[in-house]
């Protein structure tokens, strides 16, 4: 019985590059965005593992990056179910705006706390905290089962969805993951314990 969970943020968008605040917003990948997805497919085809299910968000980005993923690990036609709970951290009146402008618009600190500190949501948005009361019941009660019952489980989402559900699994303070940084198409491999406790990990790093 293998219990893997593989958790792996979209490639880079076309507002990544653009570096404006996505949230909710539905940009696709660029080409280099695909380049990655695809590479985080091979890498992840090499470990050799089946996979029994697939989720991801509503979001394109998301699951533009798990069906290159898919096709890389030759299974095109998995059984995929797309949820809005795992959608990005909504970033409220920030969105469509660049991180630098808004930097020179509302300093560089107030900006860090909107994007990094766990329980400030920008305006009109979602904090991490929010994000995550959203994200767990939907994990723990879908995605984490499944994985228990020995299934190998793939999760194609973004940064801060991802960041919450890492808090819960990886046991962490609310400091201490948003100081992780998740780079886009690096998969998060995990191998579960029958208790949900972590057996072991590996970053699929470029
Ligand atoms: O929504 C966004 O802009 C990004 O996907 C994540 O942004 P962040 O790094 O500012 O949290």
């Amino acid at each position: 019985m293998s219990r893997i969970l593989v958790l792996v943020r979209h490639g880079q968008s076309e507002w990544n590059l653009l570096n404006l605040f996505t949230g909710w917003k539905d940009p696709d990948l660029t080409a280099q965005g695909v380049k990655e997805a695809t590479a985080a497919g091979t890498r992840l085809k090499a470990l050799g593992y089946k996979y029994d299910i697939a989720y991801t968000s509503v979001l394109t980005r998301a699951q533009h990056t798990l069906r290159l993923i898919l096709d890389e690990v030759g299974q095109p036609g998995l059984e995929t179910i797309k949820d809005q709970a795992l959608n990005e951290r909504d970033y409220g009146e920030l969105t469509g705006l660049n991180k630098d402008d808004a930097r020179a618009k509302w300093g560089e600190e107030q900006v860090h706390i909107w994007r990094r500190s766990f329980d400030v949501p920008p305006p009109g948005g979602e904090s991490l905290k929010n994000t995550a009361e959203r994200t767990l019941p939907y994990f723990n009660a879908e995605i984490l089962p499944r994985v228990l019952k020995g299934e190998n489980v793939l999760v194609a989402a973004h940064g801060n969805s991802l960041r919450s559900i890492i808090m819960d699994l990886e046991k962490l303070s609310g400091e201490e993951i948003v100081a992780r940084e998740l780079n886009t198409g690096e998969p998060i491999v995990y191998e579960l314990n029958e208790d949900g406790s972590i057996k072991s990990k590996k970053v699929l790093s470029a």
